[in-house]
């Protein structure tokens, strides 16, 4: 049975944390990390139109937090190819009894644990090694002008990046981004 794992990530119910089956053997292993027929069997029927793969050279490089608003907002499935993340979601559903709130999760090549990251939910992640590569499939299409963010070390969000330094190394984009209490109201419940 190639089957999939799926756990809720800590207090968010959407949110999950995704395990597929590796076959191992003397070569090393086997996975399918994705299957339409698994995922809809364990209740998560997303249709993927796109995938994305970034490469960050430095151990401490943070990408996000990012979004995109209606229409392409996007539900994302990641995982990482190479190295290691520390991959952060934040709830930005106004009215959601969980907004501002964050919970984060290690993703390694090594764990092959994936993160479903539903609409509604800000992305980020921080780079734990050198060389690391995120591989994720999106359920829309990029859009520039749909490109929204929060920034990533908004004091209201309390979020510990396990930074080893105080500054990441981080795009000019990720720099601008507004803060919680200034976001608009992209996303409610
Ligand atoms: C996301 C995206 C970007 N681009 C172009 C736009 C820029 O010229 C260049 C780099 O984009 P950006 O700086 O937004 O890439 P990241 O900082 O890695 O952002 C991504 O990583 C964080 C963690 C996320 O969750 C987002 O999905 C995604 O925004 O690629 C595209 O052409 N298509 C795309 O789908």
């Amino acid at each position: 049975m190639s089957g999939i794992k799926v756990t809720q990530l800590g207090r968010f119910p959407d949110v999950k944390l995704i395990e597929a089956r590796r076959f191992e053997d003397a070569r090393g292993f086997f996975s399918e990390t994705y299957s339409q027929r698994a995922f809809a069997e364990a209740g998560i029927d997303i249709a993927f139109v796109q995938d994305n793969q970034s490469c960050s050279a430095d151990k401490g490089t943070v990408r996000g937090l990012h979004f995109q608003t209606y229409p392409f907002a996007q539900d994302k499935l990641v995982r990482v190819l190479r190295g290691s993340i520390l991959d952060v979601v934040v709830d930005i559903r106004h009215g959601s009894p969980t907004f501002g709130q964050h919970e984060k999760v290690v993703l390694s090549a090594a764990n092959g644990l994936q993160l479903l990251v539903p609409i509604g939910f800000a992305h980020g992640l921080v780079t734990l090694e050198p060389e690391t590569e995120v591989f994720y499939k999106v359920s829309n299409f990029y859009s520039a002008a749909n490109d929204g963010g929060l920034l990533w070390n908004d004091p209201a969000l309390g979020i510990d990046w396990q930074l080893a330094t105080t500054e990441p190394v981080l795009s000019d984009k990720d720099r601008k981004h507004p803060l919680l209490a200034d976001l608009p109201h992209h996303f409610e419940i």
